[in-house]
């Protein structure tokens, strides 16, 4: 869809005294954008705290498997998060090849930080440091 502004159309930009049909028609568009943009920021901030407490669960399986001289990465258990996480984007609508590649971005950085946690030294009570 196409909007025609002309020239001297100062709609979009509030000059036009307000009480003209193209301003309220901006109006209406700037408060419709604006709810969207608030739901899109609550969304991002609940994203944003799901995934801090993910990476505080896999953290601790981090510290677990460093304990326990079990490898960083789990291929086997990736490939079955994976088969589920498409199913689940199926049934949502959600692009599922998305979903994969997101899934595996997130499992990339987990890997590198049970990296990270396997390489600190034992502190004396044989645990490493958070
Ligand atoms: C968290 C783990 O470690 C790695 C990270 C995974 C994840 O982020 O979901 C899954 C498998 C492992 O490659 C685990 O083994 O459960």
């Amino acid at each position: 869809m196409t909007t025609s502004h002309t020239s001297d159309d100062n709609s979009v930009n509030g000059t036009s005294g307000g009480a003209s049909p193209a301003a309220a028609t901006d109006e209406a568009v700037r408060a419709e954008l604006s709810r969207l943009r608030d739901s899109i920021d609550n969304i991002d901030a609940a994203v944003v705290h799901m995934l801090a407490e993910r990476f505080k669960c896999t953290q601790q399986v981090g510290h677990l498997k460093a304990q326990h001289q079990l490898p960083p990465a789990d291929p086997t258990r990736e490939s079955r998060q994976i088969a589920r996480l498409r199913e689940l984007a199926e049934s949502a609508k959600l692009d599922p090849a998305f979903a994969e590649k997101l899934l595996n971005f997130i499992i990339a950085e987990v890997i590198r930080h049970h990296e990270q946690i396997a390489e600190q030294p034992l502190t004396s009570d044989g645990t490493r440091p958070a």
